[in-house]
């Protein structure tokens, strides 16, 4: 799915009317419709809304909203904000269609605000995506305020009022703290920032059918991998295929104290389905290895706790490096060999990634579309510090594009960033998967993909999606307190 920006989304709007025929107040209707059965789906005519409109075609919406739960039956309140002298047209006329059955009060001052108690759900359609400048004072802020202190739920209409749609918002702005948003077609770029969880809350998005065509036409530099993108990277087994149509991974991980990295990684990978494992490890890893995962096969360094030296690496498909595997200054000269002389695609992830970051040389010799897949403390290290998740998103594209690698920025909604700047945010995974070695099990997927000739950014992508999905199935087991890494393992599978 593609993220457009709020012109674009604009324009998208404006070509839809025009190509169907439709008026721009039948499209308000379709949205307010779209948002209407999600309300359905969730509440039955037993509750109570307060809906707070703006005077642009958020507050339209909001009008709307309001006129059709009403003829639902649902016991419904209207208050306009009164921001500003002028409204928009479909607001206008939703304002009289509305006003014919329901009276509607129009908020001026602080003290026309209404009580807001628990049992209310409170919908927030003062400011959509025409947001122009921050909001920090006047009734517009009093309304902000009244809904973020109130005891009841808030759902905001397609994105929290007083949020930029695509840009960075300043700590003072005066923003909603919904606890849901329901978006119209497409997330927006702003629900895929850790800095703006408080300001989106559980996001969904509801089909308003703008037209696909314009979708595809337009040019992003923003996507989403949901189901249905990462559909189309999956590759089905062929019945007289073999363990050497899946390709050899080697896998570079452990050390004295973290053979446990190697081992998650190890599983994962496997569990990913590649033909062959080995896992080079140090001495002390070797019958740790054996005994805990004998699918793989072990290769067993010289030195008792560390990696010193490279195995030939003729015979792999793929390589993973980084799980568990320290920062020894012979650790250090062998990553520097293998930047140099692999030219087999690679996952660097953990320690490899801060091994990178203490001699960038390494990172100029990395071969083309490597992946990367710091965490965001990594990444700082790895390309310095940012002053905010825009900001940090930039930075990763330049850093992408400059030394032409894949990077998996991870987090919630961690970003795939490709050689040619595109950035592709994932849907699934969850807090649960904020336990140690997490991390380890992405990189066994993603060696996997790679050893069976999945196109590194495709690994990257698939892997993701895969990774954050076992996350979601594991959570769904159990829950996300009790989960641990092993468990995010055990649910592999597509
Ligand atoms: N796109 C779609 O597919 C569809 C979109 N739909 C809906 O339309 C919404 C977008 O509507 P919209 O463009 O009218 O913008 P919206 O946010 O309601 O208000 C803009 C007004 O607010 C003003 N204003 C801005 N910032 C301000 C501030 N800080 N303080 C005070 N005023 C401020 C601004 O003033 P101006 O910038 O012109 O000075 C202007 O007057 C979208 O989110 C969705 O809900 C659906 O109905 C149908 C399908
Ligand atoms: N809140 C979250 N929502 C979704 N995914 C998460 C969340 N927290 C962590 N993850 C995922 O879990 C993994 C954690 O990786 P990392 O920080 O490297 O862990 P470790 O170093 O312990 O293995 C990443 O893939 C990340 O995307
Ligand atoms: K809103």
């Amino acid at each position: 799915m593609k993220i457009l920006n709020a012109a674009q989304i604009r324009a998208l709007d404006a070509y839809t009317i025009q190509n169907e025929g439709i008026s721009s107040f039948q499209l308000m209707e379709r949205a307010a419709r779209a948002l209407i059965r999600w309300i359905c789906e969730r509440y039955d005519n037993r509750q109570k809304f307060i809906v707070f409109c703006g005077k642009g075609n958020n507050g339209g919406d909001g009008l709307a909203i309001a006129r059709i739960l009403s003829q639902k039956g649902y016991s419904v309140e209207v208050f306009v904000v009164e921001y500003s002298e002028t409204a928009s047209v479909d607001f206008q006329k939703n304002r009289t269609l509305l006003e014919e059955f329901l009276s509607v009060k129009v908020i001026k001052q602080k003290e026309d605000i209404p009580p807001l108690p628990t049992q209310v759900l409170l919908l927030d359609a003062l400011l959509g995506t025409g947001l122009s400048r921050p909001i920090s004072a006047g009734i517009l802020a009093e309304a902000i305020k009244a809904l973020n202190t109130s005891p009841a739920q808030v759902i905001s209409v397609d994105i929290a009022s007083g949020l930029y749609c695509d840009a960075p918002n300043e700590p003072t702005d005066l923003i909603v703290r919904p606890d849901h948003t329901v978006s119209f077609q497409m997330p927006k770029l702003a629900f895929m920032m850790p800095q703006n969880a408080p300001f989106v809350g559980d996001w969904q998005v509801v089909d308003i059918g703008l037209s696909p065509e314009f979708i595809q036409k337009e040019p992003t530099q923003y996507y989403f991998t949901d189901a249905t993108a990462a559909q189309l990277l999956n590759r089905h087994r062929q019945k007289f295929s073999h363990k050497g149509t899946f390709g050899h991974a080697l896998m570079l991980a452990g050390s004295y104290g973290k053979m446990g990295a190697a081992i998650l990684a190890g599983k994962a990978c496997l569990r990913s389905g590649v033909g062959l494992l080995t896992v080079h490890t140090p001495r002390c890893g070797y019958e740790i290895m054996q005994i805990t995962l004998p699918e793989a096969m072990t290769s067993v360094d010289l030195h008792e706790q560390c990696m010193t030296t490279l195995p030939a690496l003729e015979p792999y498909s793929s390589l993973g490096v980084g799980p568990g595997l320290g920062k020894d200054p012979q650790t250090v000269r062998a990553l520097e060999t293998l930047s140099r002389q692999s030219a087999i695609p690679m996952v660097w992830d953990a320690d490899a990634l801060n091994i990178l970051s203490e001699y960038p040389d390494l990172l100029k010799n990395l071969p083309e579309k490597t992946i990367l897949t710091p965490h965001p403390k990594e990444f700082q290290r790895l390309a310095g510090a940012s002053k905010n998740d825009f900001e940090r998103l930039a930075l990763a594209r330049d850093f992408a594009q400059s030394h032409q690698l894949v990077l998996c920025l991870k987090g919630a909604h961690s970003a795939v960033i490709l050689p040619d700047g595109m950035v592709h945010f994932n849907a699934t995974g969850n807090a649960g998967m904020a336990t140690g070695g997490s991390g380890d099990v992405l990189t066994g997927i993603l060696t996997s993909l790679l050893a069976q000739g999945f196109l590194p950014e495709d690994a990257a992508r698939f892997g993701v999606y895969q990774h954050g999905l076992a996350g979601d199935r594991a959570a769904a087991a159990r829950c996300e307190v009790s989960m641990i890494a092993s468990d995010i393992v055990e649910y592999l599978g597509w």
